[in-house]
C-alpha cells in the first residue's frame, strides 16, 4: 500500500535536496551531488524491474556500459557524438528488448542468473577487446561535453526528476496494481487477465533504457568509462542501493544513491570500506527496515496519519446506487444455451491419471457443482478450464469458441475464477485486489471509474467496510468472498468458484447463495467445487460428481446424492 505523502512534503524535500550541496554538510560536494543524481537514474530503472515488478536483475550495469562503448566506437568510426550516442542507446535499448524476450521466460532465479552472466560478458568484453575499449585501464572520451559544475549538476537534476516523472506516470492506478501483482504471484496476474510475459517485457525494456541514459551521463560527466561500470559488482551495488533505499518505493533509489554514496565518501578510501559499508547497511535494513529506508518513512508516515484521521488512503463515494448496475444483456448469453462445454478432455501427471475423458456443459443462467472426494480431479478440471494445465487429450469450448489456443490470459475476460486458497496480493488494499481484474478487461476504464466499481462490488458482498484495509489485516474467511467478489466483477460470462464458501460464517454462505443467485439471473455460467452440501442444495441446479479422474454421476442434486456410485465413492470416502 502506498502512503499518500502529500505533494508539497515531496516538493519541498526535492528543493532541499536541489540546495544540499550548498548546506556545507561534509563530503556532500557540487560533483558528488551530480554523481549521485546521475547514479539515481539508473536505480530508478532498476526499481522499475527489480523494486516494483520483482525481476531480480543482477547485470542492471551492464545496460550503463553499452551505449557509453558502443557510442565511442561509433564516435572513432567518424559519426559525430550527436549521431552516435543516440544510435548507440537505440542499439542498447534494442539489445534489452532481445536479452529480455529470453530472460522473462526464464522460472524463478535463472533470470538473476541470465542477468548475472549477461554483466560479465559485458565486463568480460570490455577488457578483452582494449583496442576498441581501452581494455582495463577505460575509455577516455575524448572531445566529451565540457560544462561548469553546476551546469551539470543542474542538468542532472533535471533528467533525474524527469525520470521519476516519467516512473510515476509508469506507475500509478491500474499499471500499480498489475506490476505489484506480478511480482507477487504471476499465475494470478495471468488468471486475472493480464499478458505476464508482454508487461515484463516492457518493464524490463523501460528500465533497462534508463540504465542506458544513465550510464551516457555518466561517462560524459567523469569522461571516462571503465570495463567495472557493466560489470557484476556495479550490479550488485544497484542492487544494495535500490532496496537499502526502499524498493518499490518512488524514492526509494534517491534514498539508496545518496545514503551509500554519501557513506563511502565521508568514509574516504572507499574501496577498503566498500564491503564493510554495504554489509552494514545490509544487515540494519534487514533488521530494522525491510522494506528500506522509504518503507520506514512510509510507515511512519501511515502511523502519523491514521493518528489524526481514520480515512485511508483512496477516497471512495458511490456516485450511483448499486441496483442501477449496468447488467450485461441477456442477448449475449441467453438462459439455457451453452456457455462452458468441456469434451472428452484427460490430464495425466506422469503415470498419474488426474482427469480421464471427463465431458460436461454449463449452461447460461445454470450453476452446476463439481463434488468428489479429495484427488478426484476437480481442480485440475478447473486448470485445464482456465488453460493453467493443458489436455492431453480433449478440449475447452467457451460461448462456442475452442479455447485449445487460447492463453490464460486471454480466457480471463471471459472467464472469472476463484481459487481454493485465495490468491490475494497481502499488503495491496481490499479495494485494489478486488479492482485488479477490471484493469486487463477490454474496455479499459479511468481509475476513479474503476475504484467506483470495484467498491460497489465490495457493497454486494458486504465487504465495503474493508475497501482501504491491506488484505493481511482481514480475517482470513473474508479472503474467500473478496476473491470471489473478484472473479465476478466485470461479469464474465462463466465463473470458476473453487470452494467459494469454505471458512465462511452461515450467514456469509447464505449471503454467497444470494449473490450468486443474482449472477446467474443475469445469465452468468456457474461452475463450483464444493463439499457444503446445503449450500450445494441451495444453489445448484446440477451436479458432476468425480471420482479418481472419472464422471462417476451426473444429473440433478437430488438424484446424484441417490446414487449408489457416489455414496460408495464419496460419502464412503469420508466416512
Ligand atoms: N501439477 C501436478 N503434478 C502432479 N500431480 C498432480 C498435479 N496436480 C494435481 N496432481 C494430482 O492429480 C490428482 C488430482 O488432483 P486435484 O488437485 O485435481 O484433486 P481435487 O479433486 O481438486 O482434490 P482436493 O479436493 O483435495 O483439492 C491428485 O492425485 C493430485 O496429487
Amino acid at each position: 500500500m502506498r502512503a499518500s505523502i502529500p505533494a508539497w512534503a515531496f516538493f519541498l524535500g526535492a528543493i532541499v535536496f536541489a540546495l544540499s550541496p550548498y548546506f556545507g554538510i561534509p563530503a556532500w560536494t557540487l560533483t558528488l551531488a551530480t554523481l549521485v543524481s546521475f547514479t539515481a537514474i539508473s536505480l530508478v530503472g532498476l526499481n522499475l524491474i527489480y523494486g516494483l515488478t520483482g525481476m531480480l536483475s543482477l547485470g542492471h550495469a551492464a545496460f550503463f556500459a553499452w551505449p557509453v562503448y558502443l557510442g565511442a566506437i561509433l564516435y572513432a568510426l567518424g559519426l559525430p557524438w550527436l549521431i552516435s550516442i543516440p544510435l548507440a542507446l537505440v542499439i542498447a535499448i534494442a539489445l534489452a528488448g532481445l536479452l529480455g524476450l529470453i530472460f522473462i521466460r526464464l522460472p524463478g532465479m535463472y533470470f538473476a542468473i541470465g542477468s548475472l552472466g549477461f554483466a560479465f560478458v559485458t565486463e568480460g568484453l570490455a577488457r578483452a577487446f582494449p583496442s576498441l575499449t581501452g581494455g582495463a585501464s577505460g575509455l577516455v572520451l575524448v572531445s566529451a561535453i565540457r560544462l561548469e559544475p553546476e551546469y551539470w549538476y543542474a542538468l542532472s537534476l533535471i533528467a533525474l526528476a524527469v525520470s521519476l516523472l516519467i516512473y510515476r506516470r509508469l506507475t500509478v492506478g491500474g499499471s500499480y496494481r498489475t506490476l505489484k501483482l506480478i511480482r507477487y504471484d504471476e499465475l494470478s496476474s495471468e488468471v486475472l487477465g493480464i499478458n505476464v510475459a508482454r508487461v515484463k517485457l516492457r518493464i524490463f525494456i523501460i528500465g533497462s533504457a534508463y540504465a542506458a541514459v544513465s550510464g551516457v551521463f555518466m561517462a560524459f560527466f567523469v569522461g571516462i568509462i571503465v570495463p567495472e561500470s557493466g560489470g557484476v559488482n556495479m550490479s550488485l551495488e544497484y542492487l544494495s542501493m535500490t532496496v537499502i533505499g526502499g524498493a518499490g518505493f518512488l524514492f526509494g533509489p534517491v534514498l539508496g544513491a545518496v545514503l551509500v554514496q554519501w557513506l563511502f565518501a565521508i568514509a574516504g578510501a572507499a574501496d577498503e570500506y566498500e564491503l564493510l559499508i554495504y554489509g552494514l547497511a545490509f544487515f540494519l535494513v534487514v533488521l530494522y527496515a525491510p522494506q528500506g529506508l522509504s518503507g520506514l518513512i512510509a510507515s511512519w508516515w501511515r502511523k502519523a496519519v491514521r493518528s489524526r484521521t481514520a480515512s485511508g488512503p483512496v477516497h471512495l463515494t458511490l456516485n450511483a446506487d448499486i441496483d442501477d448496475e449496468v447488467r450485461p444483456s441477456p442477448a449475449t448469453r441467453p438462459p439455457g444455451t451453452t456457455c462452458l462445454e468441456v469434451s472428452n478432455i484427460s490430464k495425466r501427471f506422469g503415470g498419474l491419471v488426474a482427469v480421464s475423458d471427463v465431458s460436461l456443459t454449463v449452461c447460461h443462467g445454470q450453476i452446476v457443482a463439481l463434488l468428489g472426494p479429495n484427488g478426484a480431479g476437480k481442480s485440475t478440471l478447473f486448470n485445464l478450464i482456465s488453460g493453467i494445465e493443458r489436455p492431453d487429450t480433449g478440449k475447452v469450448s467457451l460461448q462456442g469458441h475452442d479455447l485449445s489456443n487460447t492463453p490464460i490470459f486471454k480466457r480471463a475476460t471471459k472467464a472469472g475464477r476463484s481459487f481454493q486458497t485465495p490468491r490475494l496480493v497481502p499488503e495491496m488494499t481490499v479495494l485494489q485486489n478486488v479492482a485488479m481484474r477490471l484493469d486487463n478487461l477490454s474496455g479499459s476504464q479511468h481509475e476513479a471509474e474503476i475504484n467506483n466499481t470495484a467498491y460497489r462490488q465490495l457493497i454486494k458482498y458486504g465487504l465495503e467496510k474493508y475497501a482501504n484495509e491491506p488484505v493481511h489485516k482481514v480475517s482470513i474467511g473474508s479472503h474467500k468472498l473478496i476473491d470471489v467478489a473478484r472473479a465476478s466483477i466485470g461479469s464474465p460470462p462463466l465463473l470458476l468458484l473453487d470452494e467459494p464458501a469454505v471458512g465462511l460464517t452461515e450467514d456469509e454462505v447464505s449471503h454467497l447463495a444470494t449473490m450468486l443467485n443474482k449472477l446467474r439471473s443475469t445469465g452468468a455460467a456457474i461452475l463450483l467445487v464444493e463439499h457444503n452440501f446445503e449450500f450445494v442444495k441451495s444453489v445448484a441446479d446440477s451436479v458432476v460428481v468425480l471420482d479418481g479422474g472419472n464422471v462417476i454421476a451426473a444429473g440433478s442434486v437430488e438424484d446424484v446424492m441417490r446414487s449408489s456410485k457416489v455414496q460408495e465413492a464419496y460419502f464412503g470416502a469420508l466416512t
